[in-house]
């Protein structure tokens, strides 16, 4: 540059034209250099638009040759996978009030214009509304703008209106705490800067007097200098406090609104159970919100502070340069030149950091998960020694976090190289010319004619005085600049730092952005599951489906775009349970029963029974709105007014007499009016009364989910049904762990409170508090009828008594072979087998099936003949089956061992 610099003097002795017209003519042409690159992307854009139109025209004129060929394609394409439109592919269906997604609307509808291809899902779609309408109609036009000069600038704007939004919760109204402290941390950031000038000015001076020998002025500013300690060290001190308390408010601000969605209609559940798309909510709500708000509150300090320096050091510079008698355009605009091209280097060159950071925290994530999954289930681990392959799973979610942060520092290592290069090595070349220009391009001559005009004073006498002053004031001067150069070189590193941090905070931006979209998206009942769309089930179908019939052909869920659609209605606030055409659908969108109409008077205790998988408990949550209704209507009463209880109940933080009454908090049990001796009667009515004593008391906290065993979970479970007194009580086989007297004590007094009883239990023990059955076959098909107990627990006890009868047989027919053996007689019941030369069991076989079976059938002519009309006559018909091939196989294995005789431990096996 200096090179340049003295080679325009030569041109300007050799030419005649003077210097400030050639270097004024170098800045026009860097200046039109640098419009041409700014506009070029415009003038493609008006290019390319323009060559569109005439594409569009020259089509129309074949369009109607084509459009056979292109309708036939079409119907193809949407019968193989529904093709989503555009709002769908966007991600930007909801909110359509939402003026920053109308203007991505417009814009992206331009776009896709041209290119079809289907944006990445965008999570644009949450948090509240501006209320400021003047801030509003400033973001409105913040974004505008980007998308203006989103070609110039590539910017993600995306992350802006992410950002935007993010904001509107961090910050919500001008007068809140976060904008005070905005303000303070500004004013203090603003301080620093011109204190840092002073400092550099002061220094300066100081060296100036040393030049100078002047003894007093150098004491004097030295104490200067040494009081300007104390404001600016506090300062330092007060600004990275202020940052400190800017990310902690900002991190509550967006934890309360977390919290809000999260807890807001069962979202906690929803989003692991029945949407996909958050892999690590847990990881989310922690460390993402923290190093969001930390990178926030940072950010902020360290763009707002380099910004101010750089520009008030531009603008101290220009101003000494003018003293020192140098043209004063040449300097700043070679330096902001410098910086703009190292800017433009380093953005082209700088590696997706914040992909790659999102990238890095989804990792940790899991294997926090991990971590947390194998502290969850300590004890299940242990007693499967499952030690080992829980370790290699934590040291393949290690590897794979490690393999991620490789990837991340190899790319710094290239990216930090050149970044040194270009902010440390071409800045302070930069910095050296941009001292060393007024000094060596100005002439004495010419500062002392600028200096006596600015101080309209005679050009001699000034010179007289800077003669003697020259050296002194150069060194000063150098001295300053010197500083001064420093603080903005340090300034325009951390600001080009920051861009690497901006980088890394639209990565935690998108996935902070993404667990909000998700959060109301789920929220409001709008699930996306990955691998859950299945050809053939596009349509919703209202067609009664027949019972049994096999689930796989029963369209009964609405797809729209490929994500099930709940379209069934829910009426809440009866004190009725009605389903109307309901179908049980996992969150697979697996039809475990294609529909269910049956209806739960407050007269009825409902029992529930089918094998296991056919959906019983998921009936349950349905009931409990815990899983989207798809089809059908269903009323039902106010959630308060059904209580769920499960077959391991949930034991939550906090007190013994918490445990009881969740989810009550005790402020809410004392306004109901109840008292610990009603805690009391209610634990002795479950037979628990002893445990408030044996752990100290009401108050005693403890970890409930180890301290107590099984059966007296089971007991609190019950506990807590007696002192809610809902008016439904959904029993899941709640009491499987509990002896059979205090179960039956228990089912009574829930009776006496009128509670209305729908249990799903393989107990016979319950039957008898139950007034109707329901019963799934596991194939999709059910039936609800009147539960008559005493008389289907005689045909119980029948069932058991046959069962136990034909288990004898074996041991009957042993004994019989025996006797026949050893009267030597043959029985009708059991042909002769020929026990002299044991033959091949391939050979005997079918003389044992003959025998084998003639018992089974005088078995079953009496089995059919005794209970024909019981309808246990399929289950007894099998039950003779299997006997029948006991038997067989016990022969094989006598024969094949070559014994005569049935031996004991044949007998003890059947
Ligand atoms: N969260 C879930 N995601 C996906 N599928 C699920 C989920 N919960 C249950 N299912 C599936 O739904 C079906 C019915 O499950 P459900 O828990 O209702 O069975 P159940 O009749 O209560 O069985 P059991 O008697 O064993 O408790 C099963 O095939 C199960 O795999």
């Amino acid at each position: 540059m200096t090179t340049v610099l003295s080679k325009l003097r030569d041109l300007s002795d050799r030419t005649g034209v003077p210097y400030n017209h050639l270097t004024r003519a170098l800045s026009g042409a860097v200046v039109t250099l640098f419009a041409a690159k700014l506009s070029y992307p415009y003038v493609r854009k008006y290019i390319l638009e323009t060559e569109d139109e005439t594409v569009e025209l020259r089509t129309k004129s074949k369009k109607y040759t084509t459009n056979e060929y292109n309708n036939k394609s079409c119907k193809t394409h949407i019968k193989i996978t529904s093709k989503p439109d555009n709002d769908q592919m966007l991600g930007l269906e909801e909110n359509p009030n939402d003026v920053l997604l109308k203007i991505v609307h417009h814009y992206e509808d331009r776009t896709l214009k041209r290119d079809l291809r289907s944006p990445s899902e965008r999570y644009l779609t949450f948090g509240p509304e501006r209320s400021n309408v003047i801030l509003a109609k400033i973001e409105e036009l913040l974004v505008r703008l980007l998308y203006e000069i989103r070609h110039l600038t590539g910017f993600n704007v995306d992350f802006v209106i992410q950002m935007i939004k993010l904001i509107r919760i961090m910050v919500p109204n001008l007068a809140s705490r976060e904008v005070l402290l905005l303000v303070m941390h500004t004013i203090s950031l603003i301080s620093r800067t011109f204190l840092s000038i002073y400092v550099a000015n002061l220094d300066g001076q100081v060296v100036k007097q040393i030049v100078r020998r002047d003894l007093v002025q150098f004491v004097t500013l030295m104490s200067k200098w040494l009081l300007i300690a104390v404001p600016a060290t506090f300062l330092n001190s007060l600004i990275r406090f202020l940052e400190s308390k800017l990310a902690l408010a900002f991190r509550t601000r967006l934890v309360k609104y977390a919290y809000n969605q999260y807890f807001n209609n069962e979202t906690y559940y929803s989003v692991s159970n029945l949407d996909g798309r958050l892999e690590n909510v847990d990881h989310s709500l922690t460390d993402d919100i923290t190093t969001f708000a930390g990178h926030c509150a940072h950010l902020y300090s360290s763009v707002t502070k380099p910004l101010l320096d750089v520009s008030m050091i531009l603008l101290t510079l220009f101003t000494m340069s003018r003293q020192m008698g140098s043209y004063g355009m040449s300097g700043p605009l070679l330096g902001t030149t410098i910086v703009f091209c190292t800017h433009l280097i380093l953005r082209k060159c700088s590696p997706q950091f914040g992909r790659l950071v999102s990238e890095e925290a989804r990792h940790k994530g899991f294997l926090r998960s991990v971590h947390a999954r194998v502290i969850t289930n300590a004890e299940e681990i242990a007693f499967y020694r499952g030690g080992e392959i829980e370790q290699t799973v934590l040291e393949r979610a290690y590897a794979s976090l490690v393999k991620q942060m490789n990837v991340i520092s190899n790319q710094k290592l290239w990216y930090i190289m050149l970044e040194q290069m270009l902010m440390k090595y071409l800045w302070s070349a930069t910095g050296m010319v941009l001292i060393a220009a007024p000094i060596m391009l100005t002439s004495s001559k010419k500062r002392v004619k600028l200096l006596a005009e600015e101080n309209k004073l005679e050009v001699e006498g000034l010179q007289a005085i800077l003669t003697t002053d020259d050296i002194s004031d150069r060194t000063q001067y150098m001295m300053t600049a010197k500083n001064i150069l420093m603080s903005s070189s340090d300034a325009l590193e951390r600001l080009l730092s920051s861009y690497k941090e901006l980088i890394e905070l639209v990565g935690y931006t998108n996935r902070v952005s993404k667990m909000f979209t998700v959060f109301e998206q789920v929220g409001r009942g709008q699930y996306k599951r990955v691998n859950v769309v299945k050809s053939g089930s596009e349509s919703p179908q209202s067609s009664s489906p027949k019972l049994n019939k096999s689930k796989s052909e029963l369209p009964v869920i609405a797809l729209k775009n490929g994500v099930p659609e709940p379209k069934g209605i829910v009426s809440e606030g009866k004190d009725f349970i009605r389903l109307v055409n309901v179908p049980v659908v996992t969150p697979n969108c697996d039809v475990v029963v294609p529909c269910l109409s049956f209806m739960i008077t407050n007269d009825m205790h409902l029992l529930i029974t089918g094998p296991n998988g056919c959906g019983k408990s998921s009936l349950f949550r349905i009931l409990a709105g815990l899983w989207p209704v798809f089809n059908g209507i269903l009323e039902r009463p106010h959630t308060r007014d059904m209580f769920y209880i499960p077959q391991r109940p949930y034991m939550s933080i906090g007190t013994l007499r918490e445990q009881l009454i969740y989810p009550d908090s005790v402020e809410e049990m004392h306004s109901k009016g109840y008292t610990d001796a009603y805690l009391a009667d209610i634990l002795d009515s479950v037979k628990l009364k002893d445990v408030v004593k044996r752990e100290g008391g009401w108050d005693a906290k403890a970890d409930w989910k180890d301290i107590l065993s099984g059966g007296e979970k089971q007991r609190l479970g019950m506990a807590r049904l007696f002192y809610h007194r809902p008016q439904f009580a959904l029993l899941d086989e709640c009491t499987s762990a509990v002896s059979i007297d205090i179960e039956g004590e228990m089912y009574e007094r829930a009776k006496l409170f009128g509670i209305n009883l729908i249990t799903i239990t393989h107990r016979p023990s319950l039957w008898k508090f139950h007034t109707h059955l329901l019963q799934f076959d596991g194939e999709g098909g059910w039936r609800l009828e009147p539960l008559d107990a005493t008389s289907r627990l005689t045909l119980k006890e029948q069932k058991d008594q046959l069962e136990r009868e034909l288990s004898e047989l074996p041991s009957k027919q042993q004994q019989l072979q025996q006797l026949c053996n050893l009267l030597g007689e043959d029985s009708h019941l059991i042909s002769k087998v020929d026990q002299q030369s044991p033959c091949s069991s391939r050979n005997l076989s079918p003389k044992v099936d003959s025998s084998t079976s003639a018992i089974g059938n005088a078995v079953t002519a009496s089995v059919e003949e005794e209970y024909h009309s019981l309808e246990l006559y399929d289950e007894h018909q099998n039950l003779i089956d299997s006997t029948n091939i006991k038997l067989i196989e016990k022969s094989i294995t006598m024969q094949t061992n070559g014994h005569v005789q049935f031996s004991d431990n044949i007998q003890v096996n059947s």
